[in-house]
């Protein structure tokens, strides 16, 4: 028997999509043998207590995106393509900027880019593209308890679909069975690590000597982990899972088409602007949480009076100055470092403020900090060639700036703690930064501690001690 409320809810969420169809209408047909200038207009419905996770997962509509903020509790599931700016070019600039005109406020283009554009994408990472920004058709936002229905319109171009879009708003499915009960996921049947340990310690060692002879300060290894499963791994039930076990983070999904999704669990902030402010982060030198408050508290102290670890964050830190120095007229970097506490790990975090100055724009921000030594390493330019020649894969949309642009801010994170689910595959990426110092087996169950908010919602326990070597 339904209860009344989940009768009720029920009635709610069908009569948002007959509202928004409503509103959608007369915009449509008001606007119909227009030759107006383009404009983007959104029109939004209250929808009632809809989780948008949910409602993603039941949606059969695609392209399918996710993200929800760090801290600001708000998650924004959506479905389909109003516009779209995609391209090969290294960061998305002018066209980018000619759509941004056109945003009414509300509207965002949620994208990413590769973390290394220049570079050509392996087949997996195809669908993505160098970069893509999309303005989704429909969203189901929700801010604390209320969730609401939207729809972005592209006029006039959209009043000649008229018709289309009305069967397109009939078509969003209102999720059954909630409050949902999902069972486990899969579990993995194979693991692959590539490069494997032999590997790893051959390019730990290859940036070790490239300190000694002077050439870098630092390079951010990445790994990859495939795991494999009997079946196809359903993307949205995975980020459910994973954001639950991951508080405190930036979580995303990108599914540019069917069986292919990116998604992530992020801690790190590349930039946040309202305005004309702007925010950043260094975020690097890493322990575990421990496992009784005593050890914690040993792990804390040890990560603060780690001589390498600090190195390794200030270099970040000075990098962040030195980019976003060039592009404001104020910035304030806090000078010592503090503790970042998640749920399995903790980091050293410095702050970062400033006021932009005018004609900068958000694509010029993301061109300056991308890549930050927290992923990529220093100098830059070095650290991107070590990285091409020593890395067996491609490394896509991993470690890249994935958020969104809208007329009066932006924010992105950046692309860490993150896997791409293909069909029954889940590849897993995640590095380390390696300074004088390092050292392969260390470096190597730094990654291990990282990549385990993954591997633990599939029930596969990490190995604990190898992360406190
Ligand atoms: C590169 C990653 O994380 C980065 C590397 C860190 C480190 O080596 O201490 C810490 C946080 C991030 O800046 C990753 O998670 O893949
Ligand atoms: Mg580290």
């Amino acid at each position: 028997m339904l209860s009344r409320d989940y009768a009720g809810a029920i009635f709610e969420r069908t009569d948002a999509r007959r509202a928004l169809a409503e509103e959608v209408g007369r915009v449509l047909e008001g606007n119909a043998g227009l030759t107006a200038e383009e404009r983007i207009v959104r029109l939004e419905v209250p929808a009632g207590d809809l989780d948008p996770l949910r409602w993603l997962g039941s949606q059969v509509m695609r392209p399918r995106s996710f993200w929800s903020g760090r801290e600001d509790g708000t998650a924004v599931a959506a479905v389909g393509v109003a516009d779209v700016v995609e391209g090969d070019g290294t960061a998305p600039d002018a066209s980018l900027r000619e759509r941004l005109a056109l945003l009414s406020s509300g509207a965002r283009y949620y994208g990413g880019l590769r973390f290394d554009p220049e570079r050509g994408a392996d087949e997996e990472w195809g669908a993505f593209g160098a970069h893509r920004f999309v303005l989704p058709r429909f969203e189901l936002l929700r801010r604390g308890d209320e969730a609401t229905l939207a729809c972005n319109l592209v006029l006039p171009r959209d009043a000649e679909r008229a018709g289309e879009l009305l069967d397109e708003l009939e078509g969003l499915t209102v999720p059954e069975g909630w409050p949902g009960s999902d069972g486990p996921l899969p579990t993995p049947v194979s693991r692959v690590d590539r490069p494997d340990r032999a590997g790893w310690g051959e390019n730990v060692r290859s940036a070790l000597e490239a300190f000694e002879a002077g050439r870098m300060d630092k390079v951010v290894l990445a790994r990859r982990v495939d795991l494999g499963f009997g079946e196809d791994l359903d993307a949205v039930s995975l980020m459910e899972t994973l954001r639950e076990a991951t508080p405190g983070c930036f979580h995303f999904l990108v599914e540019p088409e069917d069986g292919a999704a990116f998604l992530g669990a992020s801690p790190e902030r590349l930039f946040r602007r309202e305005g004309r402010g702007i925010s950043s982060e260094a975020v690097a030198g890493t322990r575990p949480r421990g496992a009784s408050e005593v050890d914690d508290a040993e792990l804390r102290e040890e990560l603060l009076g780690s001589a390498k670890d600090q190195a390794e964050h200030s270099i970040v830190r000075v990098s962040i100055e030195e980019s976003l120095g060039a592009l404001c007229r104020e910035l304030k970097v806090e000078d010592r470092a503090s503790e970042m506490k998640l749920a399995r790990g903790r980091h050293l975090v410095s702050r970062i403020r400033g006021i932009l100055r005018e004609g900068v724009s958000d694509a010029d921000v993301l061109a300056a900090l991308h890549p930050t030594p927290a992923v990529g390493g220093y100098p830059k330019g070095e650290a991107i060639g070590e990285i091409r020649a020593l890395e067996p894969f491609d490394r896509g949309w991993y470690a890249g700036p994935i958020g969104w642009i809208g007329a009066d801010g932006a924010e992105f994170a950046v692309g860490i703690r993150s896997g791409l689910v293909r069909g029954g595959r889940l590849s897993l990426y995640s590095g380390a930064g390696i300074v004088v110092g390092s050292t392969p087996d260390g470096e190597w169950a730094e990654i291990e501690q990282k990549i385990s908010d993954f591997t633990r919602v599939f029930g596969l326990d990490p190995e604990e001690r190898d992360a406190r070597a």
